[in-house]
């Protein structure tokens, strides 16, 4: 047994799920959402780049998600690495303190947003809303620390494919990802988000990371996909689970940034191989072209599929999900429809799915 032996990280959050209702809401795009406020991603840093021109803008995009009913925030860090800064010319100190930046960003915002709540029902930081009843005062927001892939850092769209080519080792992975594991870990997040991955062997580095840095923090594994049957590299996301599920240290498995149409079969196939809580936040359906950084209509849903997206959310549930949110190209309107798909009796875990004869049961619900 791991170090992390005595460790029960999917017990925590499977507590932190029960008080958020059953089924806790995850933020939207962070980066789309950015861009959707005039921030210009066409870099290799892409989001990252924020962390250094619009800090404010960054902030300003958690609170709309806490507005909208998000329980967990995930922090500006995706692309943030510190080879990636580095060859830009930073220093390796200031690459680190912007790592720690991202995630302090997000406590400031839920800072913010406590502070807001707590003067009344329409009083968040001075703007009218509705308050949801996701945002109550007896479920915590956490803040997740993301950390984007290897492909993220190479800026050519591999956390889509998993094709990192043959000299890329498992320990290759580990020494890219240790020290920037080892700062967002130190900055103090409530779960670590890795997030974006495309294969399994990744997947191995991460949970192998966590052991060896003996890192307390939960961790979530979620993986890409185009198929709905495995990750993004093809590799079976049975057996991408499976890593996490063998890691005490993983409090959840799941998928992101993947059309909405492959979930309900993914969340089957995970549910099969774990009891650990499931995340899912896709994507709108569209595609991403990474020569351009542009997002195009996917053949097979796009524009539509992005309609139907909220609809889903009582199946997904239904099919095992307890975390539910969005990726790219979602927004904090997708983000309140989902929490209030999720307050909506349909959106329980009562009904029974026809597909989930043969699952095991999950604590979680
Ligand atoms: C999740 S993808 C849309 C992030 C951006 C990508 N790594 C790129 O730099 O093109
Ligand atoms: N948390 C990241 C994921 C990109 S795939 C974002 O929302 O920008
Ligand atoms: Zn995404």
């Amino acid at each position: 047994m791991g170090r992390g032996g005595d460790v029960d990280a999917a017990g925590a959050l499977r507590r932190f799920v029960r008080e958020a209702g059953g089924c806790a809401v995850v933020d939207g795009g962070l980066a789309t959402e950015l861009e959707a406020h005039g921030a210009d991603l066409r870099d290799e840093l892409w989001s990252a780049r924020c962390l250094l021109s619009a800090p404010h803008l960054i902030r300003k995009v958690h609170l709309d998600y806490l507005d909208a009913g998000a329980n967990i925030i995930t922090s500006a860090s995706y692309q943030a690495t510190i080879q990636g800064f580095q060859e830009r010319g930073l220093s390796r100190e200031r690459s680190e303190a912007l790592l720690r930046r991202s995630v302090h960003i997000a406590q400031e915002a839920r800072a913010i947003f406590a502070e807001g709540s707590s003067k009344g029902p329409f009083a968040t930081h001075g703007i009218h809303h509705h308050r949801s009843a996701a945002s109550s005062a007896r479920c915590p927001v956490l803040v997740a620390a993301s950390v984007g892939s290897y492909g993220a850092y190479l800026a050519d769209g591999s956390e889509y494919t998993g094709e990192y080519g043959r000299s890329v080792t498992k320990e290759t992975l580990k020494s890219f990802h240790r020290r920037r594991l080892q700062v967002l870990a130190d900055a103090g997040p409530d779960l670590i988000a890795f997030e974006t991955i495309p294969n399994k062997l990744e997947a191995q580095a991460y949970a192998e990371l966590m052991e060896e840095e003996d890192i307390r923090i939960p961790a979530w594994l979620s993986f890409t996909s185009r198929d709905g049957a495995s990750a993004a590299s093809g590799d079976p996301i049975a057996e991408c689970a499976a890593v996490a599920d063998s890691c005490a240290r993983v409090a959840a498995v799941g998928v992101n940034c993947t059309a909405p149409r492959l979930i309900h079969g993914l969340v089957l196939s995970i549910r099969k191989v774990t009891s650990k809580p499931v995340v899912v936040y896709p994507n709108s359906g569209e595609t991403y072209v990474p020569e351009t950084k542009e997002w195009v209509e996917s053949d097979g849903g796009g524009a539509s599929e992005t309609t139907d997206f909220v609809s889903c959310v009582g199946r997904w549930r239904r099919a095992g999900a307890a975390l539910v949110g969005g990726c790219c190209r979602t927004s904090p309107a997708t983000v309140r429809a989902i929490s209030r798909a999720l307050r909506e009796p349909d959106g329980d875990a009562a009904s029974p799915d026809d597909d989930d004869d043969d699952l095991p049961a999950v604590a979680v619900l």
